[in-house]
This record gives structure tokens, C-alpha cells and sequence, in this order.
């Protein structure tokens, strides 16, 4: 189901203020900030979808990201969502990014991702959104302040996107970056900051809206490193979720797109049938990802790399075996045993804080990422991100995240694939000596069916 589709067709939408002072300096949130749902709002968003966010591409894969018609930017306030408040900006915000839960039964296999829509995968220079560079006055709750920015003080953040769609990021205030809302991970990230999970996501500091579209604020976790190097492993054994699976079975919409991404990695992946009728679903594409990658084997992936020098990967949809993920880890880290090290202190960290969340027991966490950052300096940093398609369990059900998944018990293999990657570091600190025993538990299978 395309991102873009997911967010026309928003169910509800709660809403929190920002962490932004006069100054745009951005202060530290405490929890548990209410959320409020508007009636009035859920109908009107399900206009039709505006036309996907398009970027040119002048070499693959460097993209620019510029504020659209150089347009102003606010807070999104509670009042704005009131089903009494302001009509214009209701309007405005039925035709933005709202994004449902990537579990929102109301997505259709009918609304297929157009193929002049792309991923984003590698350099993106964002752009600030800025304001006309006239005092105009924003409105926050009661108080007024102003966004930040003027056109004069405008200027580019060199950044790095290694997933995702393009246009689904912008700078915003220093330190912090914008990602198209969806209301599922804003409901995440709103549970997130009382959850001892808080201290590995990246700060959330509310929706803001520019031009009509809505946007999470969170910190940009490259901010503080020196032309960094930048990993992306997406988690799980499973990347799309259960009702996904009963939605293509019941209504199955094949997707060219899709199909085209295949044939591109692999000519024999489609069936006789996919061939013929030149489409496949989603879930039929990405269980073939998942099995084409380290997914099914190992409960995580590589996404995509970025190193300190500019270059850039994202052609692991291949990279499957131990020994190559291992590989590529050694290449990431450049041999540098107390990178690693600290990596693998983080993981540690992550894997013990993820046994007691009350976040973690009760989600099924479906395409989240852990994202790794080093320089040269030997700062080394491991984050969670991406809450897109994790979704609340039923009350009192939890998952153990670390049995095997049998449609139905929504298990996500979370746990059982961040072992194996720390597995998979201790091997390469121990110069990638793992052997391919049958006890070793990187070889454990998972069976998907
Ligand atoms: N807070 C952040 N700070 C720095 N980089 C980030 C941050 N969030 C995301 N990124 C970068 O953007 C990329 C895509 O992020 P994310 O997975 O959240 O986007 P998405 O559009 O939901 O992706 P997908 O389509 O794979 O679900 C990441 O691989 C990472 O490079
Ligand atoms: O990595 P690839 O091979 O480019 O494939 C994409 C990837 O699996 C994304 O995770 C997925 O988005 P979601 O996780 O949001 O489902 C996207 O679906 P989409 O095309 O429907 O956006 C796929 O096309």
C-alpha cells in the first residue's frame, strides 16, 4: 500500500504541540502531552490524494529537497483540529500528508503507487522551510510566535536518507528535521515518551504544518557528528503487516511498480503469471524481498549505507548470507574494533531496555529500523526509528517478539533478529570468524509460513 494512499485516508487524528521556544530553540519535552480526536476532521480527509511528492533526480542517488513555493511554516494547534475551529485550515489539512496507521483497514490494494514515485535512497540536500521574511505571527495554544526562519537566513542541510520515499523529509529548526506525518508513528512516538524505550528514538517534538501538509518534528540524530557514516538495518522477519496479507488475498491488485522492482533484481522472481500480467502484490513483493535478503534468515536487513566521503549503497537487496552481512559491516565500520565496540555496547543497551518496554510487549513492530551512525571522532550512536507500520496490539495481548510468526499470532521476530545482529558484530570484532555451525544460533529459521 502506497505511503501517499495510507495518508489520504486518515481515520482520526490527534494532535500535540511542538518543543519550539520564541528563540526556535528547541526544548526538552516531558510525557504524556494529551491527544485529541476530531470527528469532523477524519471525514474531510479522505479527499482524493494529491498528486505524490516528485523531486528531480539529477544523479541517482542525490535528490533536492526544496520547500514547496518557498511557503511559511507553523505549529499545528489543538484549535486548528477542533471540529468548531478553523475551517480554511481544515480544508488545507484534508489535502495534506495525513497518514492513517500503516494497519488501517480503510487502505485499499485498489490505490496503487504511481510509478513516477520513487524511493529516496542517499544524499538529499534539504531546505529549511522559511517564511516570507514579513513578522507574520504564528499561532501556538495561547501564545504567539513567529517561525524562525527568513528567506535571508535560508539555507541547506546536507542530510542523508537511505529509505523511504522522496519528499517525505525537510530541515526545520537546527538540529531537528520534518517527516510527513503519519498518524500511526505520531501515536508511537506520543506513547514513546513515557516508555524507557524514550531514550533510543529520536526526540519528538510534535506537528507542524507547512502549506496544507503536516509534519512530525523530531531531532535529526546526524546533528551532532562529523561527516558521519550511516547505516540502515531494517528489523523483523516479517516487513509487512497481517492485514496486508488478508487484504491481497481477498481483493489481490497486482502492482506494476512492484513487478518492474523484481524483474530489475531478479528476471526468474515472477511467476509465468506475474510475467504475464506484469504486477504483483505488495505482499507477494515483499515476502520476495524478505527471502532475497537477510530478512527471513536473520531478522534484520541492511537497507542502505552511507559512508563519511560522500558514497553511497543501497543494492543489498541481495545481501543475504552471514558472511556477507558481515562484510559489510566490516566495510561500514572500516575495521574499527572500538566502533564496533561501542556499537555493540548500544545494541546491549537497546536489547536489555526492549525487554522491559511496556511499548515493546504491546506493538507489533513492522518495518522499524535501527539506525547507525560513527565519524571519525569515534562517537558512535544506534537509534530506533521509522514507527510507520508499528501497531497496538488488542488489549492485554503482547508479543514475545522472538518465536516464530504464524499468520495470526502477529509475531515480528524483532528480538530474534537483534540477537542475530549482535551476533553478527561479534563476529566481525572477532575478525568475522563465525563459523556456519548448527549451533549457532544465526542459522535458527524462523519459518515464515
Ligand atoms: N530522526 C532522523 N535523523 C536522521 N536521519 C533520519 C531520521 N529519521 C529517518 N532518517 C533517515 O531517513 C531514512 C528513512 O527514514 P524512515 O524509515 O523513517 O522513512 P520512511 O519513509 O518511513 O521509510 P520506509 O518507506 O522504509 O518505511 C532513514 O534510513 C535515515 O537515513
Ligand atoms: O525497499 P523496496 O524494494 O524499494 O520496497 C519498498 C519497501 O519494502 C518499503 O518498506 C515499502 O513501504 P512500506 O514499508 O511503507 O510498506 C514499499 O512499499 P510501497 O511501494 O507500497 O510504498 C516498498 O516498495
Amino acid at each position: 500500500m502506497p505511503k501517499e494512499c495510507r495518508r489520504k485516508s486518515s481515520k482520526d487524528f490527534g494532535i500535540s504541540g511542538t518543543g519550539l521556544t520564541d528563540g526556535g530553540r528547541v526544548e526538552r519535552r516531558t510525557a504524556g502531552r494529551s491527544t485529541k480526536i476530531c470527528a469532523e476532521l477524519i471525514q474531510k480527509a479522505t479527499a482524493p490524494p494529491a498528486a505524490p511528492a516528485r523531486m528531480d533526480a539529477p544523479m541517482v542517488p542525490q535528490v533536492t529537497i526544496t520547500p514547496e513555493g518557498g511557503g511559511s511554516s507553523r505549529e499545528i494547534q489543538q484549535e486548528d483540529l477542533d471540529c468548531t475551529g478553523d475551517g480554511a485550515l481544515r480544508r488545507k489539512l484534508s489535502n495534506s500528508s495525513i497518514s492513517s496507521t500503516g494497519s488501517s483497514a480503510v487502505e485499499s490494494e485498489d490505490d496503487l503507487l504511481s510509478d513516477t514515485e520513487s524511493k529516496s535512497k542517499g544524499l538529499v540536500t534539504l531546505e529549511h522551510l522559511v517564511c516570507t521574511g514579513e513578522s507574520k505571527p504564528w499561532r501556538r495554544l495561547k501564545t504567539y510566535i513567529r517561525w524562525p526562519f527568513h528567506a535571508s537566513q535560508k539555507k541547506k542541510l546536507s542530510w542523508v536518507q537511505l529509505a523511504g520515499h522522496k519528499g517525505n523529509f525537510k530541515a526545520a529548526d537546527e538540529g531537528t528535521i520534518l517527516k510527513k506525518l503519519s498518524e500511526n508513528e505520531m501515536q508511537c512516538f506520543e506513547k514513546l515518551r513515557q516508555d524507557v524505550l524514550f531514550q533510543f528514538v529520536p526526540e519528538y517534538l510534535g506537528v507542524v504544518e507547512n502549506d496544507g501538509e503536516a509534519f512530525l518534528q523530531m531531532t535529526d540524530l546526524l546533528a551532532n557528528f562529523d561527516h558521519p557514516n550511516v547505516m540502515d538495518c531494517k528489523m523483523g522477519v516479517r516487513t509487512y503487516l497481517e492485514e496486508e496479507l488478508v487484504r491481497a488475498r481477498e481483493r489481490p491488485k497486482p502492482r506494476e511498480d512492484l513487478y518492474k522492482k523484481m524483474v530489475e533484481v531478479d528476471n526468474e522472481g515472477p511467476t509465468p503469471q506475474e510475467h504475464f500480467q506484469r504486477g504483483v502484490t505488495k505482499p507477494r513483493y515483499m515476502q520476495w524481498r524478505e527471502s532475497m535478503s537477510s530478512t527471513n534468515t536473520l531478522g534484520f536487513r541492511i537497507e542502505g549505507i552511507k559512508k563519511y566521503d560522500g558514497s553511497c549503497r543501497t543494492d543489498f537487496k541481495k545481501t543475504r548470507s552471514k558472511q556477507d552481512v558481515i562484510q559489510v559491516f566490516k566495510n561500514f565500520v572500516g575495521g574499527d574494533a572500538d566502533i564496533i565496540k561501542s556499537y555493540l555496547l548500544r545494541l546491549k543497551e537497546i536489547r536489555q531496555a526492549l525487554q522491559t518496554s511496556e511499548f515493546f510487549k504491546q506493538h507489533e513492530v513492522i518495518g522499524s529500523s535501527l539506525l547507525f551512525i560513527h565519524d571519525h571522532t569515534g562517537h558512535a550512536e544506534i537509534w530506533i526509528i521509522d514507527f510507520g507500520k508499528t501497531t497496538a496490539l488488542p488489549e492485554g495481548q503482547t508479543l514475545s517478539h522472538d518465536i516464530p510468526w504464524q499468520e495470526g499470532n502477529r509475531e515480528d521476530g524483532y528480538l530474534w533478529g537483534l540477537d542475530n545482529l549482535i551476533l553478527t558484530l561479534e563476529a566481525v570484532c572477532n575478525e568475522g570468524s563465525i563459523e556456519e555451525t548448527e549451533d549457532n544460533s544465526l542459522t535458527t529459521d524462523i519459518p515464515i509460513q
